[in-house]
């Protein structure tokens, strides 16, 4: 399969309407593809919390509308990378009727039909006491896409730092997992280190994309990645905009799986001991 990570500059300069027409282009003039990725919260920035309060949308909203029809016109998988998702509210919602819902940060698995296949809340929000943390609600669910290339494992950014989440991913049947980002480049060795290790012990594909440029004043690490099975970089971008081309195995992994079956050797049910 041919997989097109979109390492898109998400630049201050440019409205978040004309990136989203923009980036429909991009991804329709990838229709000899069969996956095509987008970074985490490529609309507005994954730094700008500005912004996220007059941008947020519904799971129909524009940038949903405009991927699924980029994707139905190319005819590929999308992962179109993540938005500030409005939650839907209504007469039996926690917030009351009339209220704005809250928001979440969510990725959305489009078909090549451009049906919405699965969404995911990002579970693991950055920024501490700050940011992301603070303005978004976190996701409560690990989420799978079945496609027809293999099972994706969808997590964001941030989760890549939480193993505990692509174990949970592996045993519903993972096989490639999807990580949208807008990593700094300040952790780029992060960000690099952390998707091989997460290959490693996963003994899955790894499609890491992340976004370049700068906005809100935080430097993009770019690098988007794509790691196999075995932990080898099959390949790295830079730190401009660009689309990285890779043609993958799906097969590989049951193969890795099979020739070297670490994963049958966790320590499944062991008792915890009590803390000392
Ligand atoms: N958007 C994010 O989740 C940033 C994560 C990050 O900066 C880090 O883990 O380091």
């Amino acid at each position: 399969m041919r997989a097109a990570l979109m390492q898109i500059d998400v630049h201050p300069d440019e409205s978040v309407d004309s990136r989203r027409s923009r980036v429909a282009d991009l991804v329709r003039a990838q229709s000899g593809a069969d996956l095509v990725v987008l970074p985490e919260l490529w609309p507005t920035g994954a730094f700008a919390y500005d912004l996220w309060e007059d941008t947020a949308e519904p799971l129909d909203g524009p940038t949903a509308t405009a991927m699924s029809g980029a994707a139905r016109d190319a005819g590929v998988w999308l992962h179109a990378g993540s938005i500030v998702e409005r939650e839907a509210t209504g007469p039996g919602s926690a917030e009351g009727p009339g209220r704005p819902g809250r928001m979440f940060n969510t990725s959305l698995v489009f078909g090549p039909d451009g049906e919405l296949r699965r969404t995911y809340r990002k579970i693991h929000r950055f920024g501490f006491d700050e940011g992301e943390a603070v303005v978004m609600g976190g996701g409560e669910q690990i989420a799978t896409a079945a496609t027809a290339h293999g099972t994706l494992g969808l997590a964001t950014c941030y989760d890549l730092r939480f193993p505990e989440q692509f174990r949970l991913l592996v045993d519903a049947g993972a096989e490639l997992l999807v990580i949208p980002a807008g990593w700094p480049a300040r952790r780029r060795e992060h960000w690099l280190l952390l998707a091989r290790a997460r290959a490693v012990e996963s003994q899955a594909f790894v499609l890491a994309c992340c976004s370049a440029g700068t906005h809100a004043g935080v430097e993009q690490a770019g690098h988007s990645l794509v790691v196999d099975p075995w932990g080898e970089v099959l390949a790295e971008g830079g730190t401009d905009e660009e689309v990285l081309v890779v043609d993958i195995d799906p097969g590989q992994v049951a193969k890795v799986r099979a020739d070297f079956p670490v994963l049958r050797d966790r320590l499944l049910g062991l008792p915890v001991p009590p803390r000392r």
